[in-house]
């Protein structure tokens, strides 16, 4: 794999609104039962309990991303306590914690978005593919092509919904069939039939669940390897959200997603790794969903799935 980045577009964060409490459908589980047991949120963690991390390891062969003692200051606050773990290729791995935890931080790490921020220091290692992003040599906006982002509150351009799926292309100076491109990339979105006969009419149009999947199109069809998504759905109705969560288990299937997640049962749901952060910024336990959620290793992080804090 070339370490060799090419030019593409930058995309603007938003911060949208919704905390992340609007949800789909429940899967029925004994995971939703123990996540549904979060009547009580008025226990605090105590600072004594057991905070040892947990991480599972991912071989090299199946990590495509590799933080080693990650950590991230806003100034003089640590965000982002050291962080090691290997993200594996083509799963859905989500990142759930309480509020302030860190979840969209240590995303932020992964295609140097932290970098738009003039208060933020990275310091340890994040590699993809082996490659070092922070390196001196790595071009952020290229970085950017291969590891794209969908931000929590949809942001499509002011254009036409072709040209919001081609804005990347263009960028990068893609010479082969775009309008190609640009329906493979709305099916892909699970969008295509309910937008090719208005492709020239404006994204803006749409509703806010059809504008979310226009954002997910836009930023698969430069044909990323990674999509990281920060609460993608969290602006969305139940039906829209479910949509979303179908396509992110879809994508999975050509893409690594890294999914920031306020909703648990949402987490349990799509994705195949959890990873779990605490106040104070510490990755305390991350290995395999289903393991996680009925079994987690560390009382604090049962504490936080079964609603005694966060
Ligand atoms: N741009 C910034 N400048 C200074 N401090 C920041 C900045 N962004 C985040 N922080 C601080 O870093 C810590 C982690 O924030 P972050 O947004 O990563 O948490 P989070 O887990 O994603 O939170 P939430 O679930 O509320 O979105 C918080 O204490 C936050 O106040």
């Amino acid at each position: 794999m070339s370490d060799s980045y090419h030019v593409h577009e930058t995309d603007s964060e938003e911060s949208g609104a919704g905390d992340g409490e609007t949800d789909a459908e429940g899967t029925g589980s004994a995971v939703d039962e123990r996540i549904e047991d979060r009547e009580d949120s008025s226990v605090t963690p105590s600072d004594d309990e057991d905070l040892t991390p947990s991480i599972q390891e991912v071989p090299d062969s199946r990590a495509v991303i590799r933080a080693e003692e990650l950590s991230v200051h806003y100034g003089e606050e640590e965000a982002l306590q050291p962080v090691t773990m290997g993200i594996p290729e083509r799963e859905v791995t989500a990142i759930i914690g309480p509020s302030g935890c860190g979840k969209s931080t240590f995303l932020r790490c992964i295609n140097r978005m932290n970098d738009m921020i003039d208060a933020a220091r990275v310091e340890g290692s994040l590699r993809f593919r082996g490659k070092d992003v922070y390196d001196e040599d790595v071009d952020p906006v290229a970085l950017r092509r291969r590891i794209g982002i969908v931000f929590q509150k949809p942001n499509p351009f002011p254009k036409s919904i072709r040209e919001n799926v081609a804005y990347g292309l263009n960028i990068q100076g893609y010479d082969g069939d775009v309008d190609a491109r640009v329906e493979e990339a709305l099916r892909n979105a699970a969008l295509w039939d309910e937008v090719k006969d208005q492709l020239d009419s404006s994204g803006l149009d749409l509703s806010g669940g059809q504008q979310q999947r226009l954002c997910i199109a836009r930023a698969i069809a430069p044909d990323p390897e990674v999509v990281l998504m920060d609460e993608p759905a969290s602006a969305l109705d139940p039906v829209a959200t479910a949509k979303v969560e179908d396509l992110i288990a879809d994508l999975s299937e050509q893409y690594t997603v890294i999914i920031v997640t306020h909703n648990m049962q949402q987490a349990a749901r799509i994705s195949d790794k959890t990873a779990v952060f605490l106040t104070g910024g510490q990755l305390v336990e991350f290995g395999d969903t289903n393991r996680i959620f009925e079994n987690p290793e560390n009382q604090r992080v049962e504490d936080y799935i079964t609603g005694k804090f966060g």
